[in-house]
């Protein structure tokens, strides 16, 4: 059944004419939704009989804002003349300047376009608990329906930077203190409350403010300058490489020198031409990417309903098992935490705690609700409780008998419906499950470390596993707020697969002579939070040496054999783990490159012999990230060819959240089709006639390229799915 939408005005026998938003889910302005808005407003400024009007949305949700797929097909089209002039012409012209009040009733969310239609109004009357804030930045642009003018005048000018600057959205409850909401009423009252207030402002028993017009929140020109001054630098600070952040705060000064109206026709230029950056691209596909994860073939869409998880057990109470009891916990989820002795599981308890306590002391969880997750621990040494459990997620070392004697043994004291997962990072789950009979149940529940706070939960599924149980781990996923991504069994499954040639070509361009302090430099200005070195410092250069045969076997042809690594750990440095790597970890300050390690580094490029002529290479920052991240792309090129991934976009959100790849660049593929796979190909290709195999283009790579097609275009029917 096609969905209703469109913009309804009632008028009652009291003159107040309400004014109904219907898109659902979240009531967003897309274009009929706004000519609906301009054709009722107008309706209503004309009306004889309406006195005063009340703005709402309806189903619980005032409005999620301006259509996020406008931007798309802006994207696709290069076409400005799809968005509609509002700003001036609704907003401003037939609301605010509107000689009869206007009210916002306002439940569950007013964000971006939805907010400002709010600000735009005389008076806001929210009901509790209702979302707040202006998230446009997010999506690359700013607000544009004078949003960057009203928030300072109704919150105050530190407020609101703040608010947009980072996208915070705050609850209604705040907004009353602030001065955002006027009142604050429950849900049952909201209507006539609104109705009550729009009459008073229209009979002059309350004040008709016009937000745009007011001052008296704004301070001095110098007091205001100030604030702005600090916003720049926070802007510098958490958004070096896009473009909207200072925009914005340029125009809000505008707004602050000029006067409200000129920095509402300065926001309306500045968006347009935000909206057509890359930055916006990147942004606004990772937005729609990361909501199609939730959509399946054949397990979302085959009427099969998530049964309740209310008790896991995890097997392993080591960096990762400890992190994914934390995460559970904290969504009220029953666990028992199995280890192999006292000592170990009193380790894992511990980690457990002091996961939760710094998220306390960080003010990210109150005391109580640390409390309440703490009871629902416990700590276990055998199986005699596994009976009653729904889900078991292993965590042992990455040990293949041992994962295997364990799955068997888990067979045989679970219920028959609990789910057997593991979050083994590179082993076969048909291998793991080989000794079983349950191979419709065994899954890939493969989480991030820290596991508590990164988001990416890459699902895998094997050729057996049934589609009830992917959707019962995509359900829990949800419920722990992680976003689960569905992929296919290989070799370090979708993320650690796309991205083993990410330290293996750092290693060739250092044995190349390059500096691998630089390099890691380059690649951090690029976006990524670290480079591949101090990336390998986190993780711990043993589990580095522990996978790379794994990955030789299977993917030996493209690989680049450092002797880096070993040398390293011969030497002591295993990385942040014990202080030392290729940087100095000591407590409390950042870490410093050591230059210690340069004589490792000289001794691996006598062993590896590559620099030619025997003197060290010398490239650009430029051709630095094309070595690094090209062959990434190749390898995400045979990730889609093969099917591990549904769609391509998949990819992007699983690089994003797994890897930290900058979201402003949209994600690995969506990059490299940006860059253009014709000119990656050619890079690949000149680079492999040189150094080899590691840099051939893949088959895949190979035929976008000559058919010019983009990486995203088509996938292959060789499913893994
Ligand atoms: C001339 C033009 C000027 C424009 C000026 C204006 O200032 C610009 C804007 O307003 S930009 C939009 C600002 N708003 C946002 O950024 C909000 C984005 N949405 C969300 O954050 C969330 O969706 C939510 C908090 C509103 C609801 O979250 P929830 O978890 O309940 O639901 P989902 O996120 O899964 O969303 C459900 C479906 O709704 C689609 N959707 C959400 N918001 C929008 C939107 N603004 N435009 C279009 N579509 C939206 C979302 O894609 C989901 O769709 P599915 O098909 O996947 O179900
Ligand atoms: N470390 C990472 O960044 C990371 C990321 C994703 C996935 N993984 C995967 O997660 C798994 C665990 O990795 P980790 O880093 O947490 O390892 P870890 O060494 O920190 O922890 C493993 C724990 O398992 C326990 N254990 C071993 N045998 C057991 C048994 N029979 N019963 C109960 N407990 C047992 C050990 O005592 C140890 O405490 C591995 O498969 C690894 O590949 C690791």
């Amino acid at each position: 059944m096609a969905k209703k939408i469109g913009v309804t005005m009632e008028v009652g026998n009291d003159g107040v004419a309400v004014i109904t938003i219907t898109n659902p889910p979240v009531n967003s302005l897309a274009s009929p939704i706004i000519a609906g808005l301009k054709e009722k407003f107008q309706d209503a400024n004309q009306r004889n009989d309406v006195k005063a009007i009340v703005l709402t949305g309806n189903n619980g949700r005032f409005s999620g804002g301006f259509d996020i797929n406008v931007f798309q097909q802006v994207h696709k089209t290069g076409d400005l003349s799809l968005m509609p002039e509002v700003s001036v012409e609704l907003v401003c012209n037939l609301m605010e300047d509107s000689r009869k009040p206007v009210v916002a009733a306002v439940e569950g969310l007013a964000l971006g376009g939805g907010l400002e239609l709010a600000m735009a109004c005389h008076a806001r009357v929210a009901a509790p608990k209702a979302q707040l804030g202006l998230p446009e930045l997010t999506l690359g642009v700013i607000p544009g329906f004078g949003g960057t003018q009203r928030l300072p005048r109704l919150v105050g000018l530190a407020k609101a930077t703040d608010m947009i600057l980072l996208s915070k959205s705050i609850l209604s409850e705040e907004g009353h203190k602030l001065g955002l909401v006027d009142a604050l009423v429950p849900p049952g009252d909201l209507l006539s409350a609104s109705r009550k207030w729009a009459l008073d402002i229209a009979d002059g028993r309350k004040p008709f403010l016009r937000s745009l017009h007011r001052t008296d929140k704004i301070g001095s020109l110098s007091e205001a300058r100030a604030i702005l001054k600090n916003s720049r630098q926070l802007a510098k600070k958490i958004a070096p490489n896009m473009p909207q952040h200072h925009a914005c705060i340029e125009v809000i000064e505008e707004g602050i020198v000029h006067g409200g109206y000129s920095g509402v026709l300065k926001e309306a230029e500045v968006f347009k031409q935000l909206v057509l950056s890359d930055t916006a691209k990147g942004l606004v596909h990772v937005f729609f990417a990361q909501r199609a994860t939730s959509k399946v073939p054949n397990v979302t869409d085959v009427g099969l309903k998530p049964r309740p998880i209310k008790k896991v057990a995890i097997i392993g109470g080591g960096l990762m098992g400890s992190g994914i009891a934390t995460a559970l916990l904290l969504s009220n989820i029953r666990v028992l935490l199995k280890e192999i002795n006292t000592e170990y599981l009193m380790k894992g308890i511990k980690s457990v705690e002091a996961n939760i306590k710094g998220l306390v002391s960080r003010g990210k969880l109150t005391q109580d609700k640390a409390g309440k997750a703490l009871s629902l621990l416990k700590g276990v040494l055998d199986y005699t409780e596994f009976k009653d459990v729904d889900m078991v997620i292993e965590a042992v070392i990455e040990n293949i008998q041992l994962k295997q004697s364990i799955f068997k043994e888990l067979e045989k004291v679970c219920s028959p419906h609990c789910i057997l997962a593991s979050n083994t990072s590179t082993i076969d789950l048909d291998v793991i499950g080989e000794k079983t009979n349950s191979k419709d149940r065994i899954v890939g529940a493969h989480f991030f470390s820290p596991a508590h706070l990164m988001t990416l939960l890459e699902i895998v599924r094997s050729k057996n596993t049934s589609a009830q149980v992917i959707l019962d781990l995509m359900a829990v996923g949800k419920a722990i707020k992680k976003v689960p991504v569905v992929v296919g069994n290989c070799i370090g499954f979708a993320v650690n697969r796309t991205f083993f040639p990410y330290a293996q070509a750092a290693h060739m361009l250092t044995n190349l002579g390059v500096d691998l302090f630089r390099i890691d430099s380059v690649i951090t200005s690029f976006g990524l939070p670290l480079g591949p070195f101090q990336l390998g410092d986190l993780a711990g250069h043993g589990i580095g040496l522990a996978v790379g045969p794994i990955y030789a076997k299977v993917y030996g042809d493209r690989m680049f054999n450092s002797p880096l690594t070993e040398l390293l750990l011969k030497s002591g440095r295993n990385g942040k783990i014990n202080g030392r790597g290729f940087y100095i970890y000591e407590k409390g300050s950042k870490p410093k490159p050591d230059p210690q390690v340069l004589s490792i580094v000289e001794e691996s490029r006598k062993l590896t012999n590559i620099m030619p002529g025997g003197k060290p290479r010398s490239v650009s920052d430029k051709e630095i990230v094309e070595m690094i991240l090209f062959p990434v792309v190749n390898e995400a090129c045979r990730v889609l060819d093969e099917g591990v991934v549904i769609r391509a976009a998949d990819l992007d959100i699983a690089s994003v959240l797994g890897m930290s790849f900058p979201s402003y660049r949209g994600g690995i593929v969506f990059w490299a089709d940006m860059v253009g796979p014709k000119y990656i190909y050619e890079r690949l290709k000149r680079l492999s006639e040189t150094y080899g195999g590691f840099f051939k283009p893949s088959r895949y790579l190979e035929e976008r390229a000559m058919k010019g097609m983009l990486l995203s275009e088509s996938q292959s029917s060789r499913s893994r799915m």
